[in-house]
């Protein structure tokens, strides 16, 4: 299928024909692709598929972490920082403090001192977590870790941030929090977001976009536009729309997470298919 374009604009991040194989002779794993994908500026974009498709590992192409085996991804960013990426593990470090983790970006990209605390400091604050800076990770909830992944990712100020189903271990109150606070902060910054989710409703909650992906190896099957102003509140949950286009993505995911689950045990609620 065509890539989404919106003509005349440049898009944020471009994926032609990408593709990644691992492994050698008869143990290589085709994972992904051949894929194209073309996100805006500015989009929030949501990727569901089934278990083992190639998401994570093209998430990792788009951050830099992995080369694809074929084809290109084109990131167009002015800035020193292009992309971040909020792994499903969250990626943080326990053994420093909630500042220190959060500053992590920044001491990477050599910011001053001063600078950097000053920044690390508003993130945390933005995200709730102020009077926690020297607190240290283990001491936190699943969320307030969660939050300083977020933080973390977002005070280097990347163009294009990237995030691996982060709220998956959050429970649903929690999730939903975060999820507006994460909007919220992608729009204030006019933060283009990638975000990887096995949940149709956390995508349709979330997405500017809805990509959906076959079993492995990983193609865009199909992408749906969420018909829904935002601020996406909880009624919007409840709108009969809102239940067809949960209803309308399964059906295109069905027959996928059925061919991804012969080869291996699907998971209990594969990407929030409805009741
Ligand atoms: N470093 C690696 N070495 C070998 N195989 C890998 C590696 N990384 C990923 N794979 C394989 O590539 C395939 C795609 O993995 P990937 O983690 O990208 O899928 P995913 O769609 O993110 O899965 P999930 O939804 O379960 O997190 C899987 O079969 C996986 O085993």
């Amino acid at each position: 299928m065509e890539p989404h374009t919106t003509p005349g604009t440049a898009p944020k991040v471009r994926a032609r024909a990408v593709t990644r194989t691992f492994g050698h002779g008869t143990r290589q794993v085709h994972a992904l692709g051949p894929l194209d994908m073309d996100i805006q500026h500015g989009e929030f974009c949501c990727i569901v598929g089934p278990s083992g498709c190639g998401k994570s590992t093209f998430l990792r192409i788009v951050a830099g972490l992995v080369r694809p085996s074929g084809g290109e991804v084109e990131l167009r960013a002015g800035r020193r920082h292009p992309a971040a990426m909020i792994p499903q593990d969250y990626g943080i470090y326990d053994w420093k403090t909630v500042l220190a983790n959060v500053r992590f970006g920044l001491d990477v990209q050599r910011v001053p001192r001063k600078a950097a605390d000053a920044r690390a400091r508003d993130w945390l604050h933005r995200l709730g977590l102020a009077d926690f800076a020297d607190a240290y990770p283990a001491t936190l909830s699943g969320g307030m870790r969660q939050r300083v992944a977020i933080a973390r990712a977002l005070a280097v100020e990347p163009e294009v941030l990237l995030l691996d189903e982060p709220f998956a271990a959050l429970d649903a109150q929690l999730r939903t929090i975060l999820q507006d606070e994460l909007l919220a902060v992608c729009q204030a910054t006019r933060t283009t977001a990638l975000f990887v989710t096995h949940s149709l409703e956390e995508a349709i909650v979330l997405g500017d976009r809805v990509v959906v992906m076959s079993a492995r190896p990983g193609r865009v099957i199909a992408e749906r536009h969420p018909p829904f102003d935002r601020p996406r509140t909880g009624a919007m949950r409840r709108a009969p729309r809102f239940a067809a286009l949960q209803s309308e993505l399964w059906e295109l995911l069905r027959d996928e997470v059925q061919r991804a689950g012969a080869g291996a045990a699907a998971p209990a609620d594969p990407v929030g298919k409805p009741s």
